[in-house]
């Protein structure tokens, strides 16, 4: 049996209602410390009502959420959080309001200041430190306020879309925070409805759609979820492909050259094409290419999903 102390946060039934509408429904799962579990859910799934009742902003319904061995109120100190809606002062400096942000977590100011400009340097903001934040581009506003929510070295850290609105290179560099903070024992979840970082950053994922969890384990079994393809070309007709083992559905790819056939070819959810293609050389069939496709986190969410993806 694993001890609860091993999560950094549980659920356990939690639903929310707003008057007549459930935006999250009988939801349960863990999250173990130290890991980066990625919360997946389209739009409107219920991941921000979720995320305010994990820091203990908003009420369950009904169910039971444990956050660092505590509820999510009491335990503030220790959880850094990044909300969807970003918003600074733009009149303050970086340093000043990673300062002020970590006062709030009863961080010296002397200490904060040390670590706002050793992390405003390690982010490439050295030289707007002192600079109004309405003088920073976007991306490096929502920097700082990362730094904010990071500064008083919290064991949970929450992230709600932290990595909407960066560029490919700033999207990078919060993938590089995120691991580096697991590195060093923290314990990180985040939402998103891009599943490449999902499936670049966790070992977990948990899945909503409706404001309930369609999915909840690793990356691998996720993907187990959508079917494999094969594309196969030669001088094969529709019957023989159909004919291979495993084969759920054949696809016209159209005329490949010299008298070759493309055929893309569906498998039954949790069969691998290696059957197919073994029984295909055993035959004979006049195979001139072919190229095995592994399902994507993405491919699962819009299986999970039933569809949903952005
Ligand atoms: N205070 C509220 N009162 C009424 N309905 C709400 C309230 N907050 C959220 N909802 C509804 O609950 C559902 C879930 O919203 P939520 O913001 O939790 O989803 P989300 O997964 O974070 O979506 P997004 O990715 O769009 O931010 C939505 O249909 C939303 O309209």
């Amino acid at each position: 049996m694993t001890s609860h102390s091993e999560f950094a946060l549980s659920l356990e039934g939690v639903s929310k209602t707003y008057g007549d509408f459930t935006a999250v429904r009988d939801l349960s799962f863990q999250v173990a410390r130290g890991s980066i579990c990625g919360f997946l859910g389209p739009n409107g799934a219920g991941k921000t009502s979720s995320v305010r009742m994990m820091l203990g902003l908003s009420a369950p319904s009904a169910g039971k959420i444990t956050v660092l061995g505590g509820e999510g109120g009491k335990v503030l100190d220790r959880i850094g959080f990044l909300p969807e809606e970003r918003g600074l002062y733009r009149k303050m400096t970086p340093v000043d309001m990673i300062v002020f942000l970590a006062g709030l977590k009863r961080v010296k100011a002397s200490v904060a200041r040390k670590r706002a400009i050793a992390m405003l340097e390690a982010q490439g903001l050295g030289e707007f430190m002192n600079k109004p934040i309405k003088s920073l581009s976007k991306g490096m506003s929502q920097k700082v306020q990362l730094i904010g929510c990071l500064v008083h070295e919290p064991e949970l850290v929450i992230l709600d879309e932290p990595f909407s609105g960066l560029d490919p290179v700033n999207q990078q560099g919060l993938e590089d925070v995120i691991r580096d903070l697991a590195r060093r024992g923290a314990t990180v979840l985040f939402s998103t409805h891009v599943m490449q970082h999902a499936e670049r950053l966790c070992e977990n994922v948990v899945m909503l759609t409706k404001g309930r969890k369609v999915f909840e384990g690793t990356l691998k079994q996720a993907r187990a979820a959508a079917p494999r393809y094969l594309e196969l070309e030669g001088a094969v007709s529709r019957e023989q492909v159909a004919a291979l083992p495993g084969v759920a559905e054949v696809v016209d790819g159209g005329v490949a050259d010299e008298g070759a056939h493309l055929w893309r070819l569906k498998f039954a959810t949790g069969l691998s094409p290696n059957a197919a293609l073994k029984a295909a050389f055993l035959t004979g069939l006049d195979v001139r290419r072919f190229e095995a496709h592994e399902p994507t986190l993405h491919d699962a969410f819009i299986v999970l999903t039933g569809g949903e993806a952005q």
